[in-house]
């Protein structure tokens, strides 16, 4: 019988460890190399990844289905699940013999209602996770360093904030056996061509532009970019590309500042409320917490 095991330890480099199992190979179709560092073609340890993006058309969100295909019980994480298309998501888990273990956010949401605890309320033993800095509750609060692992599969933690005090950007290992190139699921710290706004929530530019640079600029030019959101219906992107042509990053940090705080005038979301008060607490909208 399966059974779960979650790990939270501190190894020497300070960092906790949310762990599952191990795998065996299974094969993806692979786009084709381009100049800007993108993709590689098929490796052994790319073959065991399954991996999905999924949107939600409301709030323009992506939410990313990953899991560990060759393990015999294919442990499956969520990133960034939305409440309204929480049905769909899970049925597609279920269709394809997943076993989802964790509902992870990238941040407190002010768009949306995060998907994490409907998540939990309909999938026995699955686990809500965001970022300790986030100051949101869920059963297991990352801090930067730590992995959360799926199989022999893992993701590193990355704090990235900017947008809002406690996003994190969630990377994909480094090592022989994990993919190849390497994804950023880098919520709304990066967005594609764009970022975060920086106007609420903690937010700050002159911190976003230091977290891009140092946490997500810094990683492999063909590290796959995966954000939560796109308006214009990009789907994905390199750091590479990024690096070159973001509107908003390639900029010096004083042009970056004024474009973020005098240019965007965004509007804010229309369900900012809402969402703020139910992702305090992974999107449940009642009294019931989700963690101790
Ligand atoms: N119109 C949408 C909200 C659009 C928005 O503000 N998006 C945020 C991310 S969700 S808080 C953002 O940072 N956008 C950056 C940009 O440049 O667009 C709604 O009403 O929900």
């Amino acid at each position: 019988m399966f059974k779960f095991r979650f790990m939270i330890r501190r190894p020497s480099i300070y960092a906790r460890t949310f762990h599952l199992s191990s795998f065996s190979p299974k094969s993806i179709n692979l786009p084709l190399k381009s100049q800007l560092g993108s993709y590689s073609t098929s490796s052994q340890s790319q073959q065991k990844l399954f991996f999905r993006q999924l949107f939600e058309t409301e709030s323009s969100t992506y939410t990313y289905l990953l899991a560990d295909f060759s393990h015999p019980h294919k442990p499956a994480i969520l990133i960034d699940p939305v409440d309204v298309t929480v049905d769909r998501d899970l049925y597609l888990v279920k269709e394809l013999g997943l076993k989802l273990i964790y509902a992870m956010n990238t941040h407190m949401h002010a768009d949306h209602v995060t998907g994490s605890a409907l998540i939990k309320s309909k999938v026995s033993g699955s686990k809500s996770i965001i970022s300790k800095a986030s100051g949101a509750k869920a059963d297991l609060l990352v801090e930067p360093g730590d992995k959360v692992h799926f199989g022999d599969l893992f993701l590193e933690v990355r704090a990235t904030p900017g947008h809002t005090l406690g996003c994190v950007t969630y990377v994909t290992g480094e090592g022989p056996d994990q993919p190849q190139p390497r994804m950023a699921f880098t919520g709304d710290a990066l967005l594609i061509r764009g970022c975060g706004r920086t106007d609420f929530q903690g937010g700050s530019s002159k911190q976003l532009y230091k977290s891009v640079h140092s946490q997500i600029f810094t990683l492999p030019k063909d590290t796959l970019i995966y954000p939560t959101h796109d308006y214009q219906g990009f789907t994905v992107s390199t750091v590479g590309e990024e690096m070159q042509y973001n509107h908003r990053l390639t900029k010096d940090e004083e042009t970056f500042t004024s474009i973020m705080e005098t240019d965007l005038k965004l509007p804010y979301p229309k369900l900012m409320d809402k969402a703020l008060r139910a992702n305090m607490i992974c999107g449940l909208q009642d009294s019931t917490s989700v963690a101790d």
